[in-house]
């Protein structure tokens, strides 16, 4: 029997997403069908919807896009981040349309129904988004079924029940095996190119803590030569590679969840003044291991056109992110500099030590997708190696 509290489903509505406080939004489903629970987010970005869904910092949330039309140019085999999309699901204003691009491969829907992730569709992002906005990013369950059956107070009890992001150790789920990185920049037609590293490359090692590859590609066109560990490499593991650099990568998840293995061991390459080189879940990280402190956001930054002012010149960078989290500024000892702050809320963006080669952002130079105006910080980083 439907329980009053609840609405009837309308006719139509194959999906719908249940958010923690109750509230109800129906729409179309498409992609996978089944539910999944996890943070509810916005991204503002206009284009690059399949290297957002697969950039593993978004394991543990439903993404809704600001854009009205997602899906309409499809998927191919080049534009992803990882091998699989890691957001659980997104919402979407228009139904998606048939493919126009001659680099499709796979319609969207049938892509996320293959990789087991699902869509909605026919929803009012714009509402949502000034929800979200105003209200912080709420816990929730999409789900999609096309015969329309919601137990809407199963759904509701799921979200409720989940724990949410804060304290969430995420990285651990993320990351990949320790590997050799190949590919290098990208060229349409030819797709991505090898590495042609020169023996003499600085050799970095980049911990995963569910990293977006095109980082690792920037760091090859960059000239260095990269091996990858898993975020649980100790300091030994990484230093019987003879390292010049580190890099420490982006991930999903709450920073000081990790606590126990990722800082104690970016403490010690701290102490053994190795350079490194952060982004996102990285720069919180090195944060965390100098004594600094995390918090959580109350709606985060995502989008690929995010003002942030580089402190040492005024000049301004347009820039991709996509972070829940931010390392307080306040709490930084007096040998780590804030280097960056974001120009719509000012909050940190960027660290560097006064002491050692090392340094960190919050944004994403690799973009995939979004502006290239930050890629100076992998010459930066790579050049200081040699
Ligand atoms: N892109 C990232 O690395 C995100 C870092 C962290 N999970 C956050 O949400 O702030």
């Amino acid at each position: 029997m439907a329980n009053a509290k609840y609405p009837t489903v309308p006719k139509g509505a194959t999906g719908v997403l249940v958010l923690a406080d109750g509230t109800v939004i129906f729409g179309h489903g498409f992609g996978a069908v089944g539910d999944a629970v996890g943070e509810l987010c916005f991204h503002t970005a206009m284009t690059g919807y399949q290297e957002i869904m697969t950039d593993p910092s978004f394991a543990g949330q439903i993404i809704t896009f600001t854009f009205p039309h997602i899906g309409n140019v499809g998927t191919n085999l080049d534009d992803v981040e990882a091998d699989k999309p890691w957001a659980l699901g997104c919402v979407v204003r228009e139904d998606v349309t048939a493919p126009s691009s001659f680099r499709n491969v796979e319609p969207f829907d049938q892509w996320l129904k293959e990789k087991g992730r699902i869509g909605i569709s026919g929803v009012d992002t714009r509402a949502l988004t000034r929800r979200i906005r105003m209200a912080g990013a709420p816990n929730a369950v999409i789900a999609h079924d096309p015969a329309g059956k919601f137990d809407l107070k199963a759904l509701h009890e799921k979200a409720k029940a989940w724990p949410g992001l804060e304290g969430m150790d995420l990285a651990i789920e993320v990351t990949g095996k320790a590997r050799e990185w190949v590919d290098g920049g990208w060229t349409l037609g030819k797709g991505y190119h090898l590495s042609a590293a020169r023996a003499d490359a600085p050799h970095v090692v980049a911990i995963d803590y569910g990293a977006k590859d095109n980082i690792f590609r920037n760091l090859v066109k960059a000239g260095a030569r990269v091996t990858v560990l898993p975020a649980t490499a100790t300091y030994e593991e990484i230093m019987a590679l003879k390292p010049a650099g580190i890099f420490l990568s982006n991930g999903p998840g709450d920073p000081a969840a990790t606590a126990d293995y990722a800082v104690p061991t970016i403490r010690k390459l701290l102490d053994a003044n190795m350079p490194i080189f952060g982004i996102c879940l990285g720069h919180q990280l090195l944060g965390l291991a100098a004594g600094g402190k995390t918090v959580k956001m109350h709606q985060g930054h995502r989008g690929a056109n995010h003002p942030v002012k580089r402190l040492e010149d005024g000049v301004v960078e347009i820039t991709s992110m996509n972070h829940g989290f931010a390392l307080d500024a306040a709490t930084l000892p007096a040998n780590v500099i804030e280097t960056h702050v974001s120009l719509f809320d000012g909050s940190n963006c960027g660290i560097a030590f006064t002491d050692k080669p090392v340094f960190a952002v919050q944004y994403h130079p690799e973009a995939s997708p979004g502006p290239q105006d930050s890629f100076y910080l992998f010459e930066k980083f790579v050049k200081g190696l040699t």
